[in-house]
């Protein structure tokens, strides 16, 4: 698996991240949001330079010209619930994607060995030969994403996989490494420190569902 940390517009996503991690200004719900979906487009700008291209002509008004456009459309696949703003920066960047979603939760108990990853639902394209998204702001533990990885693995062997997060653990990078596989790519805004005793990223930003949606039950 290839990492490629965000780090060639660091005057664009570093005060992102600041934003987003501060307590004080990551309790205004709705900025929260936008930053997760302005991470998500510079995310998806970067790595939409990686992906194959072929050149269509057009006529304008006065001459023609060749453009270079994308092969195909990706296809963005996000967990709920954390995942919809920060997906929304990449359905902005990719006109034509297609999408798909999935149900999936962290049943936390008193120590992180306890965690348990809950999935429920899925809605997911075929992913036959296409470059897959997969695109959720923490990777923690990675449990969740290698849930979804099993799932569309049993389905399907997409083209290639990237993996977009604002931030990561070391350890949801290593479990990833471990299970993803070859063509595989991690697109970071932050990789972090360490996961706390209860897999929560250090220093991270806490729990992004409950800052874009409120607690749950
Ligand atoms: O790498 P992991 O240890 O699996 O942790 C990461 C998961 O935790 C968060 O979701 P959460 O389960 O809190 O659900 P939510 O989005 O509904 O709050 C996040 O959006 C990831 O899906
Ligand atoms: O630090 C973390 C870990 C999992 N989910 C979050 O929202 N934050």
């Amino acid at each position: 698996m290839n990492l490629f940390q965000l780090n060639l517009s660091p005057g664009l996503v570093h005060p992102i991240l600041l934003q987003l991690r501060d307590p004080g200004i990551q309790k205004d719900r709705l900025r929260f949001k936008f930053n997760l979906e302005r991470l998500g487009f510079l995310l998806a700008a970067e790595l939409a330079k990686t992906l194959p291209v072929q050149k269509v002509e057009v006529h304008t008004v006065l001459g023609k010209t060749e453009i270079p456009v994308p092969q195909q459309p990706p296809v963005l696949v996000t967990v709920l619930r954390a995942g919809l703003a920060f997906y929304q920066g990449f359905a902005n960047a990719f006109d034509d994607a297609d999408s798909g979603f999935i149900g999936a939760y962290r049943v936390e108990g008193e120590s992180a060995e306890q965690l348990e990853i809950r999935m429920n639902y899925a809605a997911l394209p075929d992913l036959t030969g296409r470059d897959l998204i997969l695109i959720d702001p923490m990777l923690a533990t990675g449990g969740s994403l290698l849930k979804v990885w099993q799932l569309i693995a049993s389905q399907a062997t997409p083209r290639s996989v990237h993996v977009a997060a604002a931030i990561a653990a070391p350890e949801g990078v290593a479990a990833l490494q471990q299970h993803l596989p070859e063509n595989s790519y991690l697109w970071l805004g932050a990789l972090d420190q360490q996961l706390n005793e209860h897999a929560y990223i250090v220093p991270g930003l806490g729990d992004a569902g409950d800052l874009c949606f409120g607690p749950k039950l």
